[in-house]
């Protein structure tokens, strides 16, 4: 047990999918995994593992932002030896041609976090994805026939920023969407030697506003699960 983790050591696969939302987490497990049990729900925040085509598989909630995505993160690392870290996330459009339920893989993500200005002062940590990973899903996508864009995403602090242009700097080097962990997440695997990807469905766009509901987001974004349970 570790201290936002009720489940015992073994009780963890080596793989597991983090979405942001609990009860996405649970949408997951009773979907798409058989001989599913759970293993926690301190805080509320639903862990489950199951198995997939027969292969063992956990699916855990982080939360909302970085910080909270990093304490999940390294307890799932250092109390439970997870090597594969998966995020499945909902983001937002900051590119026109990025429509709603698109799949963007995450190469990169670029931070307004201070996350590792703490540890590197004025110079600036590329928080980037296992290139294995990012290989296996790009494969998958592309034998299955599901389109995805690749690159760089933001990861931000803000959700509801003050600007609501802010997203035009970014757009206008390449990234594509908004969302609140992968950095964090990224830079977790790259300090303790562990893969992770983050694979993102867009729920809105800055660019016109549009957006899914928050039971869509809950429970209508599997294209991208079935990559992330298909990077065996
Ligand atoms: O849908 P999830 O995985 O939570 O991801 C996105 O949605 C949340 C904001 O609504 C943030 O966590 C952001 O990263
Ligand atoms: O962080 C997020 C997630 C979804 N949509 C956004 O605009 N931001």
């Amino acid at each position: 047990m570790s201290l936002h983790i009720e489940a015992k050591k073994g009780d963890i696969a080596e793989t597991v999918l983090l979405p942001g939302d609990p009860l996405r987490a649970k949408w997951i497990a009773e979907t798409f995994l058989e001989n599913t049990v759970c293993y926690n729900k301190i805080r509320g925040m639903l862990g489950y593992t199951g198995t997939y085509n027969g292969r063992r598989i956990s699916v855990q909630g982080t939360g909302m932002g970085i910080p909270s995505a990093m304490i999940y993160c390294h307890e799932l690392i250092k109390d439970y030896q997870v090597k594969n870290l998966i995020r499945v996330g909902s983001a937002g459009a900051f590119q026109p041609d990025l429509r709603l339920l698109d799949i963007v893989i995450a190469m990169s993500a670029s931070t307004n976090s201070g996350l590792n200005r703490i540890t590197f002062k004025d110079a600036d940590f590329a928080p980037t994805a296992s290139f294995d990973l990012l290989l296996k899903a790009v494969d998958y996508a592309k034998e299955k026939g599901i389109d995805f864009k690749a690159g760089n995403v933001l990861s931000s602090d803000i959700f509801y920023d003050d600007d609501p242009d802010y997203y035009k700097k970014w757009a206008a080097h390449g990234v594509l969407c908004a969302e609140m962990e992968t950095a964090g997440i990224y830079t977790l695997a790259a300090k303790f030697g562990v893969n992770a990807l983050s694979i993102l469905t867009i729920s809105d766009s800055l660019v016109n506003g549009e957006e899914i509901s928050a039971e869509m987001r809950e429970k209508k974004l599997g294209e991208m699960v079935e990559i992330a349970l298909n990077l065996d």
